[in-house]
């Protein structure tokens, strides 16, 4: 039986893309500078990357599952050009506050830790070896119940450290690719 490889779970809005609200236009979405220096970093430590994100927008009606995929495509072939290759994006379509079928008070929203289970399963990915970066705090409690073991939060709001429960804080992504290059923390 082959070892579980640890990941680096991303989030997606706020973390790989700017968050400009609901996204889903090839036009429209911009990488966070420094998010290649780190998934290249992370790749090197042997981490897997998987992309975790909540996309309401499709529940809301304000675009559609094929626009999603048609995005998440463009993206994944993105990181493969960056050498950085995703292993895995993973999203929620529903929000419990809309009518129609996909608003259901599902398990998968975060900070519910579906996904990020429906990942470790399907991926064969190790929890105890892995890293989540959210921008949110239901990211960093999405992570905590899926036992992942370090949960590092990017935010330049003060005190969002102790609300969100994060095991780091940094100002920034590309803050982030700098500590790392510097080895002031590592995968
Ligand atoms: O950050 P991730 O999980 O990758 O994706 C978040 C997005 O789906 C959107 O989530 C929305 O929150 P609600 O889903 O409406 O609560 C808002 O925060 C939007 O600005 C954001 O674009
Ligand atoms: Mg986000
Ligand atoms: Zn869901």
């Amino acid at each position: 039986m082959s070892e579980r490889m640890p990941a680096l779970f991303l989030d997606r809005d706020g973390i790989v893309n700017v968050d400009h609200g609901y996204v889903y236009r090839i036009e429209d979405f911009e990488f966070v500078p420094g998010i290649f220096e780190v998934c290249r970093a992370a790749r090197a430590r042997g981490l897997a990357l998987v992309v975790i994100t909540n996309q309401s927008g499709i529940a809301r009606g304000y675009f559609s599952a094929a626009d999603y995929q048609r995005l998440t495509t463009w993206m994944q072939a993105r990181f493969e050009a960056a050498a950085a290759p995703l292993a895995g994006v993973y999203h929620c379509p529903h929000h419990p506050g809309v009518s129609g079928a996909l608003g259901i008070d599902c398990d998968c929203r975060k900070p519910a830790p579906g996904l990020l289970l429906r990942a470790l399963e399907e991926l064969q990915l190790d929890a105890a070896r892995s890293v989540l970066v959210g921008d949110k705090a239901r990211d960093i409690e999405a992570g905590r119940r899926a036992g992942v073991a370090r949960n590092w939060l990017v935010s330049d709001e003060a005190g969002q450290i102790a609300t969100a429960q994060a095991d780091a804080v940094f100002a920034s992504v590309s803050d982030l690719a700098h500590r790392l290059a510097a080895g002031a923390v590592s995968f």
